[in-house]
């Protein structure tokens, strides 16, 4: 990789493609974007634009390999796409990764794509204006593992838990083990702990964790408290209704 260049709100770097060394990029960051363009003789379609609005983390790695001198930096991204024969837009994840090997030194190389990684989340930070919590944002995840068809704990596994670690979100996760335990959990909780509240259920949990806070001596200021509702039960009219009127 060449020396990246850099000066207020823009890092530009030459690096190589993890799967392939030969194929190169040229990746350039600004204020708001991360755009990609494929280093090659011919002519087409080689240039990819991601706006750092839709990126919701970036991180730097050692490769597998221990006699790989190169280190990594893979950024998430989450852009509007059109899905297959379907007439809406939703997000869908693509996953950027770039191989640093400025040196022989595999640490000199891993500090070059921690240097990247953050500049990518600060700049991706930035333009979230309407995340409203705060970074690191620490989050209490309440599963109710009987909810729907008593697939919450595998939707969570399988969809959730890898987001979370991708943006870098520091979780508890709780898994309910019977009516009235978020209630009885949300009432007594050191809420300074936590900047989230986050329910995977029905509607039911959400109903529990609210009369938990409502309960509370501090009700006033515990309600201030940010909650969030991945949709895990069979109905979902609820996290669908809070999805629909937050867009
Ligand atoms: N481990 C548990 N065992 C039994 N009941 C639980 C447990 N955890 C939570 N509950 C209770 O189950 C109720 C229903 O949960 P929830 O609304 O999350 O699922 P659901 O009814 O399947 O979803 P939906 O409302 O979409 O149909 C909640 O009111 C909660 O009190």
């Amino acid at each position: 990789s060449s020396p990246p260049s850099s000066h207020r709100g823009y890092l530009y770097g030459e690096f190589s493609d993890p799967l392939n060394d030969s194929v190169r990029c040229s990746v350039s960051l600004t204020q708001s974007s991360l755009t990609i363009q494929r280093i090659c003789s011919v002519p087409g379609r080689t240039r990819t634009v991601f706006n750092l609005s839709d990126c919701i983390g970036c991180r730097a790695h050692r490769g597998s390999e221990r006699a790989d001198v190169g280190a990594y930096f893979t950024a998430y991204f989450y852009p509007f796409k059109r899905r297959w024969m379907s007439a809406g837009l939703t997000r869908l994840r693509v996953e950027q990764c770039f191989r640093v090997a400025l040196v022989q030194d595999p640490l000199t190389n891993l500090r070059e794509a921690e240097r990247w990684a953050q500049a990518i989340r600060e700049g991706s930070q930035l333009q979230a204006p309407r995340r409203e919590v705060r970074r690191p944002c620490r989050t209490m995840i309440l599963v109710n593992p009987h909810s729907g068809r008593g697939q919450a704990l595998q939707l969570f596994s399988g969809h959730i838990q890898a987001m979370l670690t991708e943006a870098s979100v520091p979780y508890t996760l709780v898994i309910t083990e019977h009516q009235n335990h978020a209630r009885e959990l949300v009432r007594k909780a050191d809420l300074s702990k936590w900047d989230a509240l986050v329910i995977m259920s029905g509607d039911g949990l959400l109903f529990e964790v609210i009369n938990g806070l409502m309960e509370r001596e501090d009700w006033q200021e515990a309600m201030q408290t940010p909650l969030g509702i991945l949709p895990g039960g069979s109905g979902n009219a609820l996290s669908a209704s809070v999805h629909h009127y937050s867009q």
